[in-house]
């Protein structure tokens, strides 16, 4: 049973897949402290949050069975990434479920701004009938300046121009011909700045965006322009919109975000006659939190029942059609890079993976991760790692990871071999996926084999000399190992040869001594595959 803590108000209609689901048991605890979630979040396996819960690395650490943190939104700046990827926690998002509601709520805000509707409303209902005060603007003909033309802004942009208006675009991926599709006209902030009557953020915060527009940005804006964030507090630094709007520079602004939430009592905003505000209501319709916690909850049940999953935020995306040539593949990898690591002797200093046949022409990221992450676990416990910190970890201690892709695939379809070069040896291990009968093993260091990698497999190099088998079988037998498999290899009659024999169960370091000095028998390993 796997057990998830819902930590923020989530839709409850969205999140039925979960309340459902006979493997999984929800709690929701909404409104806690850091302190309470650091003392519960133990018992978890999985998290699902908005924005309010800040997901700190303290969290994370007491988390200790937590593999999955699902943010039923598109931000996730409450989520400490870093340590999440560290731990190996996978953090997904619900990025395309709140883009037209939150584009609906620029609109709100921008509207609301040009015709002072919530003032007029207060003065309104206060018994004032009061005309003249609420004189407002048109959106026709007016410039809108975007800066960010994501999901949200390209929508904004479509929309604007059913208003009349002309839309200005920045964005750094935005190009000359999108734009031109669009019926926007790219430009760069200098430009938003100078030309634009209405302006709207719709960027994430990061250090290149905070205080995109500041102090300096408002001493050459346009006059009379009004200011509209419904995407992240920061980005327009607050302090300096309030001096601009005071000298008479901005006309107004609406915000939906701030710098801090929820915002200090005595914050500038909550008392400017000109500045208009919302509590994070972006997202806030109905439609939007049931798609966010539908999208979040199938993902959070993939991820949790060890089933492949398109996106994460601390992964790189991988689109669907690769993962479906990749994700035969996965089990394979991660199995070839545990055989090579538990062969292996010394510390490893590189990990070689050869795609080799059709897979040279797929983008194999997602693959690669899997090899690495097979690799380190025989090293660090497989509860340590996965395919999110697998790279992380591997950068961490100094181990290199190539990737080469080859069209010749010696005779097979498809080939991955892993080769370990420690500062003792060079190990490789090499297989493919045989139609109708699974992953197999086809070759070890120099010699071509056909092994199924499953269970406990046992390795023995020796002379290719005769009697040895017997000599292994009943020294073996004799000690209760049953054999199940076996396969010799060898490159030449009377040279070097591997025996691989699948047995029933584990073999003893003593039997792997007896082995080990039977006559030609130069050395014995037990190698085990789940
Ligand atoms: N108020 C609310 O409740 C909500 C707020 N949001 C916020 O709205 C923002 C936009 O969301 P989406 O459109 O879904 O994200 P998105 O990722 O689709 O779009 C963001 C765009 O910003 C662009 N960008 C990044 N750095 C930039 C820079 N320095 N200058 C200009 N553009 C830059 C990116 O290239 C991207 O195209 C995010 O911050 C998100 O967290 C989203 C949903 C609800
Ligand atoms: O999705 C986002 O980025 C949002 O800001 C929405 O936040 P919320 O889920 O309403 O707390």
């Amino acid at each position: 049973m796997f057990k998830v803590l819902v930590s923020d108000p989530i839709s409850d209609l969205g999140i039925s897949l979960l309340v459902e689901a006979s493997d999984i048991s929800i709690d929701k605890k909404t409104g806690l402290s850091e302190d309470e979630l650091v003392a519960i979040i133990g018992n978890y396996d999985a998290l699902l949050v908005r924005s309010q819960t800040r997901v700190t690395e303290r969290i994370m650490n007491a988390g200790k069975q937590l593999k999955v943190i699902g943010r039923a939104g598109v931000g996730v700046d409450n989520i400490d990434l870093d340590a999440a990827t560290k731990r190996g926690i996978i953090v997904i998002n619900a990025p395309d479920g709140n883009t037209i509601t939150t584009c609906e709520h620029t609109f709100a805000m921008m509207m609301a701004v040009a015709r002072h509707i919530p003032q007029a409303y207060l003065k309104t209902v206060g018994g004032e009938w009061d005309r003249k005060s609420f004189v407002g603007v048109e959106l026709r003909n007016k410039v809108l300046g975007v800066l960010g033309m994501g999901r949200i802004g390209s929508e904004v942009g479509a929309r604007a121009k059913a208003f009349g208006m002309e839309v200005l675009g920045y964005d750094p991926f935005l190009t000359e011909e999108r734009a031109e599709k669009m019926g926007v006209r790219k430009a760069s902030v200098e430009d938003i700045i100078a030309e634009a009557d209405f302006i709207t953020v719709h960027t994430p915060l990061t250090p290149e965006t905070r205080h995109m527009i500041g102090k300096e940005q408002f001493a050459k804006i346009k006059k009379g322009v009004r200011i509209v964030n419904c995407a992240r507090g920061g980005i327009i630094d607050e302090q300096a919109l309030v001096e601009a709007i005071n000298a008479g520079q901005v006309a107004g602004a609406a915000f939906d975000v701030f710098e801090e939430e929820p915002p200090a009592p005595d914050h500038p905003f909550l008392s400017h006659p000109k500045i208009i505000v919302t509590p994070h209501l972006g997202a806030s319709t109905i439609e939007a939190q049931e798609n966010v916690a539908i999208d979040v909850s199938e993902q959070l049940l993939h991820i949790l029942r060890g089933e492949p999953f398109k996106n994460a935020v601390n992964m790189p995306p991988v689109a669907a059609d690769v993962l479906a040539k990749l994700e035969p593949y996965f089990s394979l990898g991660s199995k070839l890079g545990s055989f090579a690591a538990q062969i292996a002797e010394g510390p490893v200093k590189e990990i070689s993976v050869t795609y080799a046949g059709e897979l040279a022409d797929v983008d194999t990221q997602q693959l690669n991760r899997h090899v690495v992450a097979g690799v380190l676990a025989h090293h660090l416990g497989s509860d340590q790692v996965n395919v999110v910190n697998a790279m992380h970890l591997a950068k961490n201690r100094d181990v290199n990871v190539v990737i080469v892709k080859s069209h010749a695939s010696k005779g097979f379809t498809n080939q991955v071999s892993v080769t370990l070069r420690t500062d003792k040896e060079e190990r490789l291990v090499a297989g493919t996926l045989l139609n109708g009968f699974g992953p197999r093993i086809t070759q070890i260091d120099k010699f071509p084999v056909d092994v199924e990698p499953q269970g406990h497999v046992l390795l023995i190099s020796h002379d290719d000399k005769p009697g040895i088998i017997g000599r292994v079988g009943t020294l073996l037998g004799t000690r209760d190992v049953n054999i199940a498999t076996m396969q010799v290899g060898r490159k030449i009659v009377g040279g070097a040869a591997i025996m691989v024999l699948g047995v029933d169960k584990g073999v003893t370091k003593p039997i792997l001594g007896e082995l080990t000095a039977l006559p030609d028998l130069h050395n014995a390993k037990e190698v085990q595959l789940y």
